[in-house]
């Protein structure tokens, strides 16, 4: 596995277990601030859990976390497989964190949204099998994250959705289009413009969610659904998913500054900054009941 200078410097513990049983073995352990990797260098696949208290909501920082960790996994040759879900059982992620995109400096407004683009190009674009096993509620931002994976597997009970538009916000091209990619124009049409947040029975039933399985049988499922992506050789499944995502991708990379200077220019607004804080005053409010 290897570990870039920069990366280390982000990584409080990564051990390799002193001594496992058979078929553990060459399984090593890492964590982040905000990240716990299990890697099971037998397999290549990497477990990666978000565990960013109180709802893994994505600010600069827990983003560049994950950027650095998806760019040593890409360049970890042994690794093939990537699952993604969170270590607490009850939210997958709470989307981007508010708290970014209100009353913001533009220039750390500009570097969230240049590192969250990056973290979906990484994502979407990646060499590696994907699987988002969504253990909990998928608001906005974590269901952008479990749409850039290859395969969703979400427990009952829970809700996942772009509901943006629910928000005052306008969804950006790419949000639209990770989900058109998945469900089709039609139901993306229905879902983006509603910000509808589904339960997982009606996510599944449009095709946002590929698979539901109770929380406890969320990760076993997932490793077997990984053993079936890699049983199809490498170069051919990421050339094809390349072929398949580039014009997505690439519609981004032609306009990435573009679309940072689109997002600052709405966040930014009067308008926006108070209806924001209207909506955070109402989760605050909600906490506290
Ligand atoms: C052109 C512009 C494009 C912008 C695109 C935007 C994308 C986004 O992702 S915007 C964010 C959208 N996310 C949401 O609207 C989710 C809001 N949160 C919730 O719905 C719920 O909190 C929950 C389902 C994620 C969890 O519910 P629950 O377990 O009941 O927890 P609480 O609601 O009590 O929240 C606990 C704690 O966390 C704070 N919080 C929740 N979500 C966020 C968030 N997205 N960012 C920052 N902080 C968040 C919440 O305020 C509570 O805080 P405290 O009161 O300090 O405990």
């Amino acid at each position: 596995m290897i570990w870039g200078r920069r990366a280390l410097q982000h990584v409080k513990r990564f051990k390799r277990l002193p001594f496992q049983p058979e078929g553990l073995h060459r399984c090593m352990s890492a964590a982040t601030q905000n990240l716990v990797v299990e890697m099971d260098g037998k397999s290549g696949v990497a477990v990666v859990k978000l565990n960013k208290p109180p709802v893994n909501s994505f600010n600069l920082e827990f983003l560049t976390e994950i950027n650095i960790l998806m760019e040593k996994l890409e360049n970890d040759k042994s690794c093939r497989g990537l699952i993604l879900t969170s270590n607490n059982n009850k939210i997958f992620s709470g989307g981007l964190d508010i708290m970014e995109m209100y009353n913001p400096q533009p220039d750390r407004l500009a570097e969230f949204w240049r590192t969250l683009q990056g973290m979906w190009l990484s994502l979407y674009g990646s060499r590696l099998a994907t699987i988002a096993a969504i253990n909990g509620h998928s608001p906005a931002g974590g269901c952008l994250t479990a749409l850039s994976c290859d395969y969703r597997i979400m427990a009952p009970g829970f809700t996942i959705g772009l509901n943006e538009t629910q928000l005052g916000i306008i969804p950006p091209f790419w949000f639209v289009e990770s989900m058109i990619n998945v469900t089709g124009q039609r139901q993306a049409e229905v879902c983006c413009q509603k910000g509808l947040m589904m339960t997982t029975e009606q996510a599944h039933s449009i095709g946002l969610v590929d698979d539901v399985v109770p929380g406890e049988a969320i990760l076993e499922r997932a490793h077997n659904e990984m053993k079936n992506w890699l049983k199809v050789p490498d170069f051919a499944r990421q050339l094809t998913k390349r072929q398949i995502r580039k014009p997505t991708m690439d519609r981004l990379i032609a306009k990435r500054d573009e679309d940072i200077q689109n997002f600052v220019q709405f966040i930014t607004k009067d308008s926006v900054q108070k209806a924001m804080g209207v909506y955070i005053d109402q989760l605050k409010n909600k906490a506290k009941k």
